[in-house]
């Protein structure tokens, strides 16, 4: 018996997503073979993940968030802009937001094309010989290199993902490398088992990490960029602890449809 399924595709700085509408609770949130099928990029729609939009109480929508490879994930950033965009169009919110995620409430505002979302605060940076790894929503190494334009990102980001500290579990692996204005970001993305286009929470613990490395303290504003565009991270740094943290940047409607699955 094959089903139909409505689904609407956004993309934020190029992290694509399928978002759909279950506030009827038609979708099956344990069918973790049809959510690897829809975001195939051959076989179904395809997108770095995929969301789905849920009724729950005290807050406007709650947001669902599951990887390429089927499985729940934990925060995605750039997946929540896109969600606030979906959840404004779906005419659920107007320009202002409270929602609900895996890792806990969180607040956006909305104006024309760009989300400027709220993100959890952090208090617990580790150090990996000379990385950072934190945890921004969901778990980050990063690692300051020189000429990232042409480091082999799914290489070393394949090789670090996998390793014997990280392999169980996996982790989000980000490159940063510093330049005019601000960084340039590049990440391998556990559950895409890939590089994407952007990281919201990866170019967030980057930015942290970056306010680390050059002993920068109080209220903070870092320009990273990404292959598919430009973040913008805001927080307050007292030491090691961040909060006041927001994520700012594109989210734009693609295309929408029907899919028959077989
Ligand atoms: N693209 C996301 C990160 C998604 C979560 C991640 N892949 C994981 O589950 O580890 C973002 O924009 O933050």
């Amino acid at each position: 018996m094959s089903i139909k399924i409505q689904f609407s595709k956004y993309q934020g700085a190029g992290n694509d997503f399928i978002l759909i509408d279950n506030r009827n609770g038609h979708f099956d949130r344990n069918n973790e073979e049809l959510i690897k099928k829809l975001c195939d990029r051959r076989f179904g729609i395809g997108g770095d993940g995929l969301m789905l939009l849920q009724n729950t109480k005290n807050f406007d929508f709650e947001m669902v968030y599951y990887n390429a490879d089927g499985a729940e994930g934990t925060m995605c950033g750039n997946g929540g802009r896109c969600i606030v965009a979906f959840a404004r169009d779906l005419n659920i919110i107007s320009e202002k937001t409270d929602f609900l995620a895996v890792d806990g409430p969180h607040d956006a505002e909305i104006a024309a094309y760009q989300v400027n979302l709220g993100m959890i605060d952090v208090n617990q940076i580790h150090r990996d010989r000379e990385a950072y790894v934190m945890n921004t929503g969901s778990p980050h190494y990063i690692l300051k290199v020189n000429d990232l334009a042409n480091l082999d990102v799914f290489k070393e980001g394949y090789a670090i993902r996998n390793n014997e500290i990280y392999g169980e579990k996996g982790i989000n692996v980000n490159f940063i490398e510093p330049e005019e204005n601000g960084y340039f970001v590049r990440t391998f993305e556990r559950g895409v088992e890939d590089e994407t286009f952007a990281c919201g929470t990866g170019a967030t613990a980057a930015a942290m990490a970056m306010a680390i490395d050059q002993s920068l303290e109080g209220d903070l504003r870092i320009p990273i960029r990404v292959l598919g565009g430009q973040l913008y991270i805001s927080f307050h740094k007292s030491g090691n602890t961040f909060t006041n943290v927001y994520l700012k940047g594109p989210a734009n409607f693609v295309f929408k449809g029907e899919i028959e699955i077989g």
